[in-house]
């Protein structure tokens, strides 16, 4: 599952690639209920409960929109730090967010019974697990994104409420 989790929040490069310098707001409140939405329904078709499924969906977002503010704001002070290239928001980067949606779901639903009996784990272990390749891509950016990601994991049922929740 980290493994996971820490692919999404890498992807947050290209979505934040694909707004830069076109005036796209980082939130998007739309695309974000109708993927909450999407999410409630499936957990609940898929026997997982929807609001664990929610909570930890909605860590993800947050996730995603640390990294590209931190991305934006870097850039916007860095002009030779900005990227080359801009993918398709639409076409390209969020195509790819729905497979991990789609993957995700499928590991709450396998992890279930384990989570529900595991002892709090720390965000640091979770990460020390991850394959090297996806390792020596987070720097203090991704880390911290990781971090809001993987609470829902380490602590299910303790980490506050997002807004609007
Ligand atoms: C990833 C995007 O940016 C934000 C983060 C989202 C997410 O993590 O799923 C969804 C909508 C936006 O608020 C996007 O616009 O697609």
């Amino acid at each position: 599952m980290t493994n996971i989790v820490a692919r999404r929040i890498l992807l947050a490069d290209k979505v934040a690639q694909a707004k830069f310098g076109t005036g796209d707001p980082i939130d998007d409140p739309v695309r974000e209920r109708s993927l909450v939405e999407a999410v409630a329904h499936r957990a609940r078709f898929a026997g997982i409960g929807p609001d664990a499924g929610v909570r930890f969906f909605r860590a993800q977002i947050e996730a995603n929109k640390i990294v590209q503010r931190g991305l934006h704001r870097l850039w916007a002070d860095n002009p030779g730090l900005r990227p080359h290239d801009r993918p398709d928001l639409d076409a390209d980067v969020r195509p790819r967010l729905d497979e991990i949606t789609v993957e995700m779901l499928h590991q709450l639903k396998l992890t279930e019974a384990a989570r529900r009996t595991a002892a709090p784990c720390s965000v640091e272990t979770l990460e020390a697990g991850l394959p090297a390749d996806l390792r020596v891509r987070l720097d203090a950016l991704h880390r911290e994104a990781l971090a809001v990601a993987l609470r829902p994991i380490c602590c299910p049922g303790h980490e506050p409420d997002a807004p609007g929740a």
